[in-house]
């Protein structure tokens, strides 16, 4: 049964080059807008208990979207049908009255969604405990970070039960405990069949979380498919156009930050050595090496996944290897101060020319939560004879008759 059917939806903005413009046009009936197409033939549909991601660039037309499907814009053209109680987290602060306290906000955002009174006393408390705000919850919420406002948006869309649960780039505001904490929610959501749709910029939460995805571009839905499809497909986008800069600021906007408390496991080094175990910094095309990272465990009983990526120049992942599913590398529990080495050997680097780096990194059991990520030194890939940016191991063969 279809929880979400979108048909032929399109949306219009009327642009007014100057304010005084929209006065005038009412006054005289005389046009003085241009129209902007934000959605144009829209169409998709949402089975009952599954969670659809949006991706795109900037202003593709993704929380306009949304909006549409929450009731707060009106297409203007195209019918839009969902079936359930529809809970929404959109823009910042959106549905919360700035001069009231976070707990009277609580209270009318509950009743908005249709909860009955006593059921909101008797939720109360749980979305305080979840959105950890106990000390600020009798402020007015106008004196919030951005972080507290989503972490009161998303204890009350999901605390409430909803049927459909909408979310726009959430997981971007607030810190990574916290983020854990959604990421689980939205899985208990999904496990309980409830439909869910969500936007992000970050391509893995959307491939985990989401059964299908659409890709829009300038309005329009340029891809619909499996959500790992449609994610390879914009990533591969993303990086073909990508203008790519060097230095070392960048690289060490790599190194994420995260207070030792909120993650389980700190990544050491990570370092690149040849098949003989020493370090290298340049390799021959078609060479074999080794990719290891040392991690040191912070806490008792911790689960970690770990993971590398080869990068090109800082930005681009070139290819990826995650321990998720390889029986051989054990996930733990792990003990506190265990000191931890993973190797991976790549076998014939593909690479013809130019420089690379190994990203090493530890996720929690979920693997959507990487804690810490940490780049090796630059690696040099010695050019070879030929032409073009890939070698491959090859044969050649040939007859005379
Ligand atoms: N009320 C409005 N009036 C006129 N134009 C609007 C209005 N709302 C949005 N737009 C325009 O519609 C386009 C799509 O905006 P939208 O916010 O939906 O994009 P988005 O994909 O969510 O972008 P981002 O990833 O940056 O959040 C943008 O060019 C934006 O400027």
């Amino acid at each position: 049964m279809h929880s979400i059917s979108v048909a032929n939806v399109h949306k219009e903005f009327r642009i007014y080059d100057r304010p005084q413009d929209r006065l005038l046009e009412l006054l005289l009936r005389q046009p003085r807008h241009r129209m902007f197409h934000v959605l144009q033939d829209i169409s998709f549909d949402v089975l009952e208990g599954k969670s659809l991601g949006i991706v795109g660039d900037n202003g593709a037309g993704k929380s306009t979207l949304m909006k549409l499907l929450v009731g707060t814009l009106e297409p203007s053209g195209g019918q839009i049908a969902i079936r359930g109680q529809v809970a929404a987290l959109l823009e910042l602060g959106a549905g919360f009255h700035p001069e009231f306290t976070g707990r009277r906000n609580i209270h009318l955002n509950a009743s908005l969604l249709g909860v009955p009174d006593d059921d909101i006393d008797a939720m109360e408390n749980d979305i305080i405990e979840f959105s950890e705000l106990r000390d600020f919850i009798d402020r007015p919420v106008k004196t919030y970070s951005s972080g507290m406002y989503v972490r009161l948006a998303f204890s009350i869309a999901t605390m409430v039960r909803p049927d459909v649960l909408v979310i726009d780039e959430a997981l971007s505001v607030g810190d990574i405990a916290f983020q854990k904490k959604c990421v689980q929610r939205m899985n208990e959501f999904r496990a309980q069949n409830k439909t869910m749709v969500f936007c992000s910029h970050s391509m893995y939460h959307v491939q985990e979380l989401c059964d299908t995805a659409i890709w829009l571009e300038q309005g329009k839905i340029r891809e619909i498919g499996k959500s790992d499809e449609i994610v390879a497909r914009y990533e591969d986008h993303c990086n073909s156009r990508r203008v790519y800069t060097q230095g070392e600021a960048q690289a060490n906007s790599h190194q994420a930050e995260t207070p030792d408390a909120v993650k389980d496991c700190r990544i050491l080094q990570t370092l690149v050595r040849n098949v003989d175990g020493e370090l290298i910094d340049s390799i021959d095309p078609l060479q074999d090496f080794v990719m290891e990272l040392q991690a040191e465990i912070l806490n008792d009983d911790v689960t970690c996944y770990f993971g590398f990526a080869l990068m090109k120049d800082l930005e681009e992942v070139m290819s990826s290897y995650l321990a998720i599913d390889r029986p051989e590398v054990e996930h733990g529990p792990f003990r506190k101060g265990e000191k931890i080495t993973v190797q991976v050997r790549v076998e014939a680097m593909a690479m013809r020319v130019g420089k690379f780096h190994v990203l090493s990194g530890a996720a929690d059991a979920s693997g959507l939560l990487w804690y810490e990520t940490r780049l090796s030194k630059e690696i040099n890939v010695n050019p070879g004879k030929g032409w073009g940016t890939l070698v491959m191991r090859s044969s050649w063969s040939m007859q005379r008759d």
